[in-house]
């Protein structure tokens, strides 16, 4: 079977999907069932404390970690069986990667680049081309700067960049935006949905940053205690932890605040009420921060029993 065939088959199947994924570290058990299914061209933020398992689950799904128990198909394959036609369709952003210092940056991802060559396609131009690729993560004064002297977040632009040169299909991303600077987070954003929307990527990335994953993921994922808390976008899962939102207005030189659950209502009254008397008024649906501190919080204080039939030991 060749590259192209493989790419061909069975198109409706989600990009990845896991069913009672489990994975023990000696006697600790970090994923106790993770259920997940991402849909092709889906952007999906895995968020969760330090050492909820992200970067484990996420290991298990490029095929890097074996897991204890569970079923997982990506791109229509168990990562245990995965092989290179497989793998060149992956894209993988590791949270560190200290290598090549004294490659420079074109060179590399030329070289690296070569590698995809054998498993382009029609619909997949592979590899990209280094100078558009270097174009696209705005490395354009570092092209030819040794990879040694980048500074951090210019590395991790290039981090970026060494992911996306075989064109993946599927982009996993762990903490991509650490060390970036506001214009270069921005610049990224921008990239991803690029990716999303013009070329049908798909997209699984963890971060810290919550605002990041509000404004990249089409859905967001909770990790917490080995299990998945919460999947919905982000207005869902504040929907569901608090309905109300804030309003907050001006009335004759005076501050007003109110929490009110129909604020499009709520408002249409006051101007109704007030006219033009109405200055400076700000809508405010709770924080996709608070939503998830929240979250975090009730589990933990629930006690991890509170999970029901999914705390089962994992086979040793
Ligand atoms: N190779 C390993 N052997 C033993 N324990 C491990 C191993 N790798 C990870 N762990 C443990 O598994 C748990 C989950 O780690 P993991 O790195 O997956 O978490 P994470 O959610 O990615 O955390 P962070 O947000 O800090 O990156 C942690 O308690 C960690 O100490």
């Amino acid at each position: 079977m060749n590259p192209g065939d493989i790419e061909k088959e069975k198109p409706d199947e989600p990009a990845i999907e896991t069913r009672g994924l489990r994975m023990r570290y000696g006697s600790a058990d970090v994923l106790r069932g993770v259920d997940l299914r991402v849909r092709r061209g889906e952007v999906v933020a895995l968020l969760g404390p330090n050492g909820a398992g992200k970067t484990t689950t996420i290991e298990i799904l490029e095929g890097f970690r074996r897991r204890s128990a569970g079923e997982v198909r990506v791109l229509g394959t168990d990562p245990d069986d995965g092989d290179e036609a497989w793998r060149a369709r992956l894209g993988i952003v590791l949270q560190s990667w200290r290598d090549h210092g004294r490659w420079r940056v074109r060179e590399l991802l030329d070289q690296l680049g070569r590698y995809y060559t054998p498993y382009s396609t029609a619909e997949r131009r592979r590899p990209y081309d280094p100078q558009e690729l270097i174009g696209l993560v705005g490395l354009e004064g570092q092209a030819e700067a040794s990879v040694a002297r980048l500074s951090g977040g210019q590395r991790r632009r290039l981090d970026v960049a060494i992911g996306l040169v075989g064109r993946p299909e599927l982009l996993f991303l762990d903490e991509p935006t650490v060390g970036f600077d506001p214009q270069a987070r921005q610049e990224f954003h921008e990239l991803v949905r690029r990716l999303a929307d013009l070329e049908d990527t798909t997209i699984l990335l963890t971060t810290h940053d919550l605002d990041e994953a509000e404004r990249l993921a089409d859905r967001i994922l909770i990790l917490v205690g080995g299990v998945i808390v919460a999947d919905g976008g982000a207005a869902e899962l504040t929907r569901r932890v608090s309905g109300k939102a804030e309003v907050r207005y001006n009335l004759d030189g005076e501050w007003h605040a109110a929490s009110v659950e129909d604020a499009a209502g709520y408002v249409r009254g006051l101007f109704e009420r007030h006219g033009d008397a109405v200055t400076d008024l700000e809508v405010r649906r709770t924080r996709l921060e608070e939503v998830y501190l929240a979250m975090v919080r009730d589990f933990e204080s629930a006690g991890h029993a509170e999970v029901p039939g999914r705390l089962a030991e994992v086979p040793a």
